[in-house]
């Protein structure tokens, strides 16, 4: 495993720095092969910089961005990680950004997670830029401790793309992209904010166990080196 970390004094300084490096790295790719691919996570810290990244200046009508988990919510309510990525990433430049997301109007997340493979199977692979963060229990994307898919969500062979997914500390039903779209990200990067977190993700490098905290198996398998983002 390699870790390249970054540390910022302010959120907004993180913000504007990995805006600028996730832009660069988008518009690498548009140059390269015409099109960029870029799947976020949701939760309150990435704001700040959805925000700052959506005024980058880049070609954003080829920039194709997804989510790594999603709540199994309608897309309009306030735990959407959708409607959090509508309402500050696909706005200013970035508003004309194509977005894929992970939920429908499916009436299970079976089903959900049934079609919204096939959404990502469209996609080409390895993505260019993959935004993970991470929760107090050690979580990342919907991997969550003691998850009910939890093994196959975690393998680094599985051939599953979007898996439905369930843990009692999670609220609701999720749907996670596995551990193989996340792991072969040309650039992989974990944005954490806040010291109690730092302590989380010292503990994560301190032991072995991925399903006691399942941020370690992108630390075990991670293809590049994983950029560590942390803010105070
Ligand atoms: O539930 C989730 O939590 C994590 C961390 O969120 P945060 O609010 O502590 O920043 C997030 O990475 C994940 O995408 C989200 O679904």
């Amino acid at each position: 495993m390699t870790i390249e970390r970054h540390d910022f004094t302010t959120g907004t300084e993180l913000a504007q720095s990995l805006a600028e490096v996730v832009a660069n790295k988008l518009a690498d790719a548009i140059a390269t092969r015409g099109h960029a691919i870029l799947a976020v996570s949701g939760g309150n810290t990435p704001i700040r910089l959805f925000e700052v990244l959506s005024r980058q200046p880049i070609d954003w009508n080829l920039v194709t961005i997804t989510l790594v988990d999603e709540r199994f919510v309608p897309v309009d309510h306030e735990r959407s990680n959708e409607k959090l990525v509508r309402d500050h990433l696909l706005r200013e430049h970035a508003r004309v950004a194509r977005f894929v997301g992970l939920c429908n109007a499916a009436s299970t997340v079976n089903t959900a997670a049934l079609a919204a493979s096939s959404r990502i199977d469209g996609l080409r692979r390895p993505f260019d830029v993959v935004l993970l963060g991470m929760g107090l229990d050690g979580h990342t994307a919907s991997f969550f401790p003691r998850a009910d898919r939890l093994d196959q969500a975690i393998d680094p062979t599985t051939r599953a793309l979007v898996l439905p997914i369930h843990a009692e500390g999670a609220g609701e039903k999720r749907l996670t992209l596995t551990l193989p779209l996340l792991i072969e990200a040309q650039l992989l990067v974990l944005h954490i904010e806040g010291a109690d977190k730092n302590v989380v993700f010292e503990k994560a490098l301190a032991g072995d166990d991925e399903h006691e905290m399942p941020i370690r198996a992108v630390l075990h398998h991670a293809r590049h080196p994983l950029q560590v983002y942390y803010a105070n």
